[in-house]
């Protein structure tokens, strides 16, 4: 099922929480929606699950509006982290529960309820602990009974809110890689929120970069790392050096040095250079950056080094090959191989 967003706004008070978005989620997408804290992934999913309603703006499902329409209506499945399992009810419970509050002409009957939370709870690898209480499970265990409770009333759309916060790493590991197979099995349309970039990357077909209510990007993983669309993203999405550059007549500056960097065809005035760690080598000298060592540690077969160059309050970070990577306290010059230019400046 598709959904399509066309111009969704929504203010809590004063406050703008979402400003004008569109977005066309395919059938069969799996999406991220990836942004720092306050930038509105919430708000967004809550809207489509229609758990809050946006002050203009409509969501359709496969071409039919649904923006009127309640939560109990939209046939979606969702897992909050906010909405927790019941306590007092069994896993079993839990996981009919959508299917037991259904007004009794849609109800499955006892027997038919209790055969798909057999089924669900054998699809999340949880067959044989139907009768434990929420206490009794560890806490990836509590996260596939919230799924298969919002599997239960078979939507075609599932939202999840960042579903994996609160495990630690291994288990979140393997239960994203689980839930993605999930969602190819059943045919699903997802969207996750997360402000977990290695998740969204690993995860998504696309991701919907977020910041301040507004959407920066929507590209597949590579490109939202690759092509980043705007200096917040590209800070945002993989490590990231950024100097504050001046640009006349085509060459590009920092304080009275030149760089041997492209100016992107930007027009003269002030920019924001933009290179990633691996993207810088040392040189000698010339058209490069005079810093200082002021960290050297080993990092994924290179040398990571921190650098402090005159007049910038971060370190440049740079990751340095070969077997004899400079030491702490040595003057080096370092010059960008690959980079980006913005045209804003960008506050620190
Ligand atoms: N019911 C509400 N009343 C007032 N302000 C709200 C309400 N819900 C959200 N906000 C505000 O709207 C903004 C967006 O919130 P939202 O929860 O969508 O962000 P988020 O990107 O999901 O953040 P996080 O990653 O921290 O969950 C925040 O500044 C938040 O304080």
């Amino acid at each position: 099922m598709g959904i399509t967003l066309s111009g969704i706004s929504k203010k809590f008070d004063a406050f703008t929480a979402l400003g004008n978005i569109d977005l066309e989620v395919r059938p069969g997408e799996f999406l991220a929606l990836l942004g720092p804290s306050g930038s509105g992934k919430t708000t967004l999913l809550r809207i489509i699950a229609g758990l809050e309603f946006a002050d203009s703006g409509t969501v359709a499902f496969d071409g039919q509006d649904v923006s009127h329409l309640p939560v109990a209506d939209r046939q979606v499945g969702f897992v909050f982290q906010q909405y927790a399992l019941f306590k007092h009810m069994t896993v079993a419970d839990n996981v009919a529960f959508g299917l037991n509050v259904k007004k009794r002409r849609d109800r499955p009957s006892r027997q038919e309820i209790q055969a798909r939370v057999a089924e669900l709870l054998d699809l999340v690898q949880l067959g044989a602990l139907g009768g434990r209480y929420p206490a009794q499970l560890s806490g990836g265990q509590r996260q596939r009974v919230a799924l298969a409770r919002a599997l239960a009333v078979g939507p075609r759309i599932l939202l999840l809110d960042e579903p994996f916060g609160a495990l630690d790493a291994k288990v979140r590991k393997d239960l994203r890689r689980w839930l993605r197979e999930l969602h190819d099995r059943m045919g699903l349309t997802s969207i996750f929120v997360t402000h977990d970039q290695e998740e969204a990357l690993e995860l998504a077909d696309r991701v919907v970069v977020m910041d301040h209510g507004r959407i920066e990007q929507i590209a597949e993983p590579h490109d939202v790392y690759a092509q980043p669309a705007s200096a917040f993203v590209y800070d945002f999405v993989g490590e990231s050096n950024r100097l504050p550059v001046t640009i006349a007549g085509g060459a590009v500056r920092f304080g009275d040095r030149e760089l041997q960097v492209g100016s992107d065809g930007l027009a003269d005035g002030p920019a924001t250079l933009f290179f990633r760690p691996h993207e810088a080598v040392i040189v000698p000298d010339g058209p490069a950056l005079p810093a200082i060592v002021s960290l050297a540690r080993p990092k994924h077969g290179v040398t990571r080094i921190e650098a402090q160059v005159d007049g910038l309050p971060h370190p440049l970070e740079i990751d340095v090959a070969g077997a004899n990577p400079p030491k702490v306290g040595d003057s080096i010059a370092v010059a960008p191989t690959r980079s980006r230019l913005f045209p804003h400046p960008m506050a620190d």
